[in-house]
């Protein structure tokens, strides 16, 4: 039996009585088949390990059982014989997750919501559809340009990455500069709450000034105020013709005088960076070319529409004048979608690409203005304190979000690492913290940042967050133990 570990800070009254239970008796597992069928409830190790963890690599998954309901009906049951039974449960998506919001280590049920992946009520009036949360990224994608429309919520994992999850961690990606993140894409959504309820929240509307808008609240609460089953997602008409630039640039305060140029001029629909440490490893891994010869310490990513000739005329000739500035060294713009592909996964490449180094991973974010200062105190308290590591750098530099990587020497076994990038990340957060920034830009919180969420958010803050949980989850079966302790 798996020992129950207790919230490291002091508990509400009411969650002292919750004890997700460490292992399912076999009366539950039963109740368990009979809502969903015998053949979807799993308990062979294979599957435990496979659906009780996301991609964060820094927690061993110890779940009880995985179902896998069909309907929302099924979700509910499943919910309430777990609400009666004090059983947690973890909802699970496409797994894709870096902060171990997805990871089941405490002996939880795992609810993966695969098989709820339909697709369907389109309304090309309202440009909206309807999702199941087991529809993947892509396959949404996809959708929208058969029907002459685009989601534009993109990142490297789309292809496995599912709607309930990204609304679950309001994910990013490479667009938001443009098109923001899935938040501003969903029109509506249900959710089960804790107690087996189906709330209808928002319904499509683009006006709703009744009362509090808790779709806002579900939304990046990482399945932690229950599960939703069901999302409108908006679509947006398809971009004409999009150009991608890499410019080489010598610092990163050139790189923001690049945006500033650019943006006063072009709408941009991405505006990424990488440093010269990733392209390495990305064209070493990669069947990739370096995009030029010269070497600078960072590059930018740009992409944007020619919708006509003269855009891209505007585009060669801020280039040229960033060239004059100093502020850029070298450059190229892709001539055909192949290229543009290409010098996306430059970029896009860089988290696979470093995944067997075991990377530990912060996704950090200040106001742009700000980033230079930010990634230059980030950058010699880290080189300071542990020259030995290497560190990745890169991410959506428009948005004001880095990932920094620091990737887990060969000779350095991993709890050791991870303790020591446990002891960088508290430095990290300090400068977080002045800068006014977020421990958790893109990526949630999980388990992995929950120690560190008081350097951005203020206890009274947090202590509402506690009392939101308890509104929605009131036998705290939901995702326990992610984002805070009750
Ligand atoms: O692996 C990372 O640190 C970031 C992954 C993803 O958010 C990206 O921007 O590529
Ligand atoms: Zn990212």
């Amino acid at each position: 039996m798996l020992p129950y570990a207790p919230p490291e800070s002091a508990p509400c009254e009411k969650y002292r009585r919750i004890r997700p239970v460490a292992q399912l008796d076999s009366e539950i597992l039963a109740a368990l088949k009979d809502i969903v069928g015998e053949e979807r409830v799993l308990t062979d190790p294979e599957s435990l390990q496979y659906y009780g963890r996301d991609w964060t690599r820094f927690y061993e998954p110890a779940p009880s059982a995985v179902v896998l309901p069909g309907t929302i009906e099924e979700v509910q049951a499943l919910v309430r014989l777990a609400a009666s039974s004090s059983l947690a449960i973890v909802p699970s998506g496409g797994r894709t997750g870096l902060s171990a919001g997805a990871v089941a280590v405490n002996g939880e049920l795992v609810m993966a919501l695969d098989r709820m992946n339909n697709i369907g009520d389109f309304d090309p009036v309202d440009r909206t559809v309807r999702c199941g949360p087991g529809v993947v990224t892509e396959q949404l994608q996809q959708f929208a340009e058969q029907q002459g429309l685009y989601y534009p919520v993109d990142f490297a994992s789309a292809g496995s990455s599912q709607i309930g999850g990204n609304i679950a961690t309001n994910a990013g990606g490479i667009k938001v500069i443009r098109h923001g993140m899935t938040r501003d894409w969903v029109a509506g959504l249900k959710l089960v709450t804790g107690t087996g309820e189906l709330l209808d929240l928002n319904r499509g509307l683009i006006k709703n000034n009744a009362g509090y808008d808790l779709r806002h609240l579900v939304i990046g609460a990482e399945g932690t105020l229950g599960v939703v089953v069901e999302a409108t997602m908006r679509l947006d008409r398809p971009p004409r013709d999009l150009a991608v630039m890499v410019l080489g640039v010598p610092d990163m305060t050139a790189i923001m005088r690049v945006l500033a140029a650019f943006q006063g001029e072009i709408e941009l629909s991405a505006f990424e960076f990488f440093s010269e440490l990733a392209l390495q490893k990305v064209v070493a891994h990669q069947a990739l070319q370096r995009p030029f010869e010269t070497i600078t310490e960072y590059y930018a990513l740009l992409e944007f529409e020619q919708p006509d000739a003269a855009a891209m005329e505007r585009a060669m000739a801020l280039f040229a004048h960033c060239v004059e500035q100093g502020w850029v060294y070298d450059g190229t713009v892709s001539q055909s979608v192949a290229q543009a592909e290409n010098l996306w996964r430059l970029r896009e490449d860089i988290s696979e690409t470093i995944t067997p180094w075991t990377p530990y991973k912060n996704d950090i974010s200040t106001t742009i203005s700000r980033v230079p200062e930010f990634l230059a105190e980030v950058e010699a308290v880290v080189n300071e304190n542990y020259p030995d590591f290497e560190i990745i750098w890169f991410g959506h530099i428009g948005d004001g979000n880095v990932h920094l990587n620091i990737l887990k020497p060969e000779s350095l076994d991993i709890d050791a690492f991870r303790e020591q990038c446990g002891e960088v990340s508290r430095w990290v957060f300090e400068i977080v913290q002045r800068h006014g920034g977020s421990v958790s830009a893109e990526h949630g919180v999980g388990l992995l940042k929950k120690a560190y969420l008081h350097y951005s958010r203020d206890p009274a803050e947090i202590g509402i967050m506690k009392q939101i949980k308890l509104a929605f989850d009131p036998h705290g079966i939901m995702n326990p133990g992610k984002i805070f302790d009750l």
